[in-house]
């Protein structure tokens, strides 16, 4: 389990991976521990609030980056990664954490795909959320009527444009489709609810046919219209563009959803919203067709990074940690070791150089601050990459006297130690405690490495002998 997750305050379940929760720190260096932001780097007098370099610029009038909706697709989207098999019950609980956690939209999947589909989105709608219920169709009448039938507040509308898809998919044309799409968004639209009309593989489209058809829908009151990466070929460039071209060209809401194929699902959303996008499709850890679509999570430390109080205004971070895991539990997969905000080490610091600076003030290292999720940031010790610094704040911890000259002393034993393998968090404390009561006895001086052995020594043997006599009560 990572060292991040079990909420103990000393981390020991991997021998590899020692760990520590300063969050109680006491004062290091004359500032604040490590959960207490301080004015700079060894108390310096700078100021407190410096300049978020990921903020969105005043200049950028069409920048949505501190102003987007989230349609959260797992039971749609999420639905169509390999290993998902959602029922009624996961389905609901899903719906229930997402809706907790402020997600301002679900996307269901099809209640043409199947009558339990059909009979979960009924449910789904019946559970009085605060999130916007919709469901996804095809840009078809049949699939059109049972939609607007189960309760929704809206429909999402799509049809392939690209020449791949109109060759090998539906067959239609450009006319066929943009008729088809009149008939479906009015008739949805008589009902009362949202609807949304979305061309499947818009990179591969052609561009006047995509502008074209959106301008169309656009005109007979389509609540947004949205833009899809299909196949994950797109770049953050040719998003922004792509969006931003549009955004002169509609008046209404824009959407986009993004697949991962090339690892760019992330930035390409933020880009989107840069150019005006105002709603992102995800799912919970990406899950989707293939390599799955923006994950939630990613998304969030993304736009949480550009402006923090915006995002934690809007959602409950520290649940992200249970939905991700429900999701995880759901669909039989591990959360991903380098997830943002959640993966197994995503606020453990370890060389000796970062470690100094984060009990210094955290925010040299870290663009996320785990308490915002939740969490809980770890300072890794008993490694040949530590510090004197490092060193020090477990001393501190462990409430024993030394001096700097004697933790340097200390250090360099770890290190010489951890050459030879990863030194355990026991370790490490019991080799400060020694080193403390040699040094209290009188028995050891800093530098005489042979007085420190010989100390570590027999403090081996006795333990092996208390276990030994353990071993036959
Ligand atoms: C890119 C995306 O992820 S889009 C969303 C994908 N979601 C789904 O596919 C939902 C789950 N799908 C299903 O349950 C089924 O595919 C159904 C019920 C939608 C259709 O099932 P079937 O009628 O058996 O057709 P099948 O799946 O084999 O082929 C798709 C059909 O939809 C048509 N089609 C494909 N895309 C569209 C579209 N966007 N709009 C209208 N028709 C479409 C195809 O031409 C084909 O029609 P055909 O029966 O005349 O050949
Ligand atoms: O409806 C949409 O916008 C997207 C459909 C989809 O899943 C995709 O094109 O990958
Ligand atoms: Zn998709």
């Amino acid at each position: 389990m990572c060292p991040c997750q079990n909420g103990d305050n000393v981390a020991t379940d991997r021998n590899e991976m020692v760990s520590v929760d300063l969050s109680n720190k006491p004062k290091v260096n004359g500032v604040n521990g490590v959960n207490g932001h301080t004015n700079g780097v060894n108390g310096s007098t700078a100021p407190q609030q410096r300049r978020n370099p990921y903020a969105p610029r005043a200049s950028d009038f069409l920048n949505n980056v501190s102003n987007f909706k989230i349609i959260e697709s797992t039971l749609r989207e999420g639905e169509q990664f390999a290993n998902a098999f959602f029922d009624t019950k996961t389905k609901i609980a899903i719906a229930k954490a997402l809706d907790a956690f402020g997600v301002e939209y679900l996307e269901l999947t099809s209640p043409a795909a199947s009558e339990q589909s059909r009979a979960d989105c009924e449910a789904i709608c019946k559970l009085g959320l605060k999130a916007k219920v919709l469901t996804h169709i095809r840009c078809h009448m049949d699939d059109a009527r049972i939609a607007v039938e189960t309760g929704v507040d809206g429909v999402d509308v799509v049809i392939g444009t690209s020449s791949f898809l109109r060759e090998f998919s539906h067959g239609k044309d450009m006319a066929y489709i943009t008729k088809t799409a009149i008939e479906v968004i009015n008739f949805v639209k008589s009902k009362g609810i949202e609807v949304r009309f979305s061309t499947e593989d818009s990179f591969r489209s052609d561009l006047v046919d995509l502008l074209s058809i959106y301008q169309t829908v656009d005109k007979i009151g389509v609540n947004r219209v949205g833009i899809a990466d299909t196949v994950g070929c797109a770049n953050p460039r040719q998003v922004y563009e792509l969006v931003r071209t549009l955004r002169g060209v509609v008046g209404c809401d824009i959407e986009v959803h993004l697949h991962n194929d090339t690892g760019m699902a992330i930035a390409n959303a933020y880009c989107a919203l840069e150019a005006g996008a105002t709603h992102i499709d995800t799912s919970v850890l990406g899950i989707g067709e293939r390599v799955g679509i923006t994950p939630l999570g990613g998304l969030v430390a993304c736009l949480y990074a550009a402006n923090p109080e915006y995002v934690k205004s809007k959602y409950n971070l520290p649940m992200l940690r249970e939905i991700e895991n429900l999701v995880a539990e759901a669909v039989e997969v591990n959360v991903p070791f380098m997830n943002p905000i959640t993966g197994y080490c995503a606020f453990t610091h370890k060389a000796g150089i970062h470690a100094k600076a984060i009990l210094n003030n955290p925010s040299t290292y870290e663009i996320l601050k785990p308490e915002d999720f939740g969490l809980t940031r770890y300072v890794s010790i008993g490694h040949r990459l530590t510090g004197w610094n490092a060193v020090k704040s477990r001393v501190e911890q462990l409430g024993l006297k030394l001096t700097d000259e004697q933790i340097k002393d200390a250090t360099a034993k770890i290190k010489e130690l951890a050459d030879v393998r990863t030194q355990s968090m026991d370790d490490v404390d019991s080799l400060l405690r020694i080193y403390h009561s040699g040094i209290q006895s009188g028995e050891l001086e800093v530098g005489q490495r042979e007085a420190l052995d010989r100390l570590l020594k027999k403090h081996r043997e006795e333990s092996r002998a208390e276990t030994e006599v353990a071993a036959w009560v």
